[in-house]
């Protein structure tokens, strides 16, 4: 295409939203009208969907509920008096406690405010509290927020040494959805243990975000935590950033939750249109299946150009590929879908990989984010009559160039200016594309099975471990691994039982080992007390 064709067709594709200043680009994604053509009737589909969906479907089959993350930024939406009432009334609850912290009204036993906030969650319980404090917190902020989202022991002692000067003066929110997710109990176990190591007293300073009679929520009520805010079953953790999960930590950080929900509001509305070209989710999705072949063949690079959009690309890695990575379509035919999510932000990464996305595999399309604000202050001049923020545009302009050239495809999302409302409505347009293009492959966005599945076997290597133990502990002599793996009755997972004794070994667990460690079948292992 020549450059007068090109501008052309930016502008017959431009998507433009005046009130929002959003500007959707996808004229450099390189589909042709007999693409768009074709797309149509799914198209038609989809937008039924989700009116289906907003309507209170049952649209995910398998755990028989409803979907209904659209209504907690419209509560008119919800299909019944009660759902309604529901969200109102715990959005208030959080405007409460949020005011009540704040004020000090609710405070720490040893005097003062709360400072701040050790947020202790994984997945969808953690990505978009994460993501929102890193877009949207100031440094003025009245709590300050830290994150436990593992169970790696040293990141838990990292986190506990940088706010341990303040634990007295610290929130812990325990957010999970099932209220049993074994990272965030470990997580919550370990911290409540400093606290008690410190005499203070845990329920003093806990709160839990959490599922209708999940194990967590016994456990705040019965130790008598500060509050207990709702997960409902029709929120699934990667669409929950604008439910509880993410609202308590936001309004405790100071940032204005009702813009949040109303640049979701507003987004949910422009994204409503049965009207593929003036619908920015369907232009996302559109583009997305186009890429891909409607099979995911291209991963998704999500490239910001601002610093505190960094980890967009994460929070959206877990709500694209959670919810579009299945092996089984709604008809139970195996298609393996899923759209591979990465990127961190942008120039940062042109001078890390952009240099293969230029030249080497053409597997990915692009997604350029372009804030058009560069900071509250002016700008110092650099160059004459240049900026840093200039230079950060012409990056971003000069890489999509750079793709184009090279047949690589890019699509260009530009906001005015990270804050409240652009947040909410970014978050909204992914969640809502996602379910477009869910229809599009007809596929169940909204269950997780794979996660379970090795969520079990987790828990099934845990309980051998204990039978290794219990082994070691009974025998009288030391024991090969073969030995070791028939007494424990797992024959067959002898691997398995020498990873678990490696890493009890490393760990001064009780383990004796001699033999070579790189030569499995040498090893004599002993309990040491024998
Ligand atoms: O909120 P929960 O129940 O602790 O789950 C955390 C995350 O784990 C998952 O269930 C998958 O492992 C995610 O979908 C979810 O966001």
């Amino acid at each position: 295409m020549n450059t007068a064709e090109l501008w052309q067709r930016y502008q017959d594709w431009l998507y433009y939203d005046e009130k929002l200043g959003f500007y959707l680009d996808v004229s450099r994604m390189s589909f042709d009208d007999a693409f768009v053509e074709t797309m149509k009737p799914k198209f038609d589909k989809a937008f039924k969907d989700i009116t289906a969906i907003e309507a209170g479907a049952i649209a995910n089959p398998d755990e028989e509920r409803m979907v209904g993350h659209y209504w907690l930024r419209d509560p008119d939406l919800a299909p019944t008096d009660e759902l309604k009432q529901d969200i109102i009334d715990t959005k208030q609850s959080i405007i409460d406690f949020a005011h009540k912290i704040h004020s000090g009204e609710i405070a720490p036993p040893s005097g003062g405010k709360f400072t701040q906030i050790l947020s202790i969650g994984i997945g969808g319980s953690a990505l978009g509290p994460q993501f929102v404090a890193q877009a949207l917190a100031t440094l003025d902020a009245p709590l300050k927020i830290y994150f436990i989202d593992n169970s790696d022991p040293e990141g838990i002692d990292q986190i506990l040494a940088t706010i341990s000067d303040r634990l007295d003066t610290t929130l812990v929110s325990v957010i999970s959805k099932s209220g049993g997710t074994p990272e965030t109990r470990n997580g919550m176990l370990e911290v409540k243990q400093v606290y008690e190591d410190r005499n203070l007293n845990f329920a003093d300073h806990a709160f839990a975000i959490t599922g209708k009679g999940s194990q967590l929520e016994n456990q705040a009520k019965s130790e008598g935590w500060l509050a207990t805010f709702p997960m409902r079953d029709w929120v699934g953790g990667r669409t929950s950033e604008l439910s509880a999960v993410g609202l308590v930590a936001a309004a405790l950080q100071g940032i204005n939750i009702q813009a949040m929900l109303d640049g979701a509001k507003a987004m949910d509305a422009l994204t409503r249109k049965p009207d593929l070209k003036n619908n920015p989710a369907a232009l996302l999705a559109l583009s997305w299946y186009f890429a891909g072949n409607g099979k995911g063949e291209k991963d998704m690079v999500i490239l910001p150009y601002k610093d505190s959009l960094l980890l967009f690309s994460r929070y959206l890695q877990q709500l694209i590929m959670e919810s579009l990575g299945k092996e089984k379509d709604l008809d139970g035919n195996i298609v393996n879908q899923g759209i591979a999510v990465y990127g961190n932000k942008g120039s940062t990464d042109q001078h890390a990989y952009v240099q293969q996305l230029r030249e080497g595999v053409n597997n990915f399309f692009l997604t350029f984010i372009e804030v058009l604000k560069d900071r509250n202050a002016p700008s110092v001049e650099i160059e004459p009559g240049i900026t840093s923020g200039d230079y950060l545009i012409g990056f971003l302009l000069g890489t999509r160039q750079a793709l184009y050239e090279k047949q690589r495809d890019s699509i260009t999302i530009t906001i005015p200016d990270v804050n409240e409302t652009t947040v909410g409505a970014l978050i909204a347009l992914y969640e809502r594309a996602v379910s477009l293009y869910a229809s599009l492959i007809n596929i169940n966005a909204y269950h997780q099975p794979g996660v379970e599945a090795g969520k079990k076997a987790a828990a099934s290597i845990l309980s051998l471990q204990e039978r290794v133990v219990e082994v070691l502990q009974k025998s009288q002599r030391a024991l090969s691994l073969s030995e070791l793996a028939t007494q424990a009755e797992a024959p067959e997972q002898i691997e398995t039982v020498y990873k678990i004794v490696r890493h009890l070994y490393a760990n001064q667990r009780g383990i004796i080992l001699t033999g070579n460690l790189g030569q499995p079948s040498s090893l004599k292992i002993a309990w040491q007390s024998h």
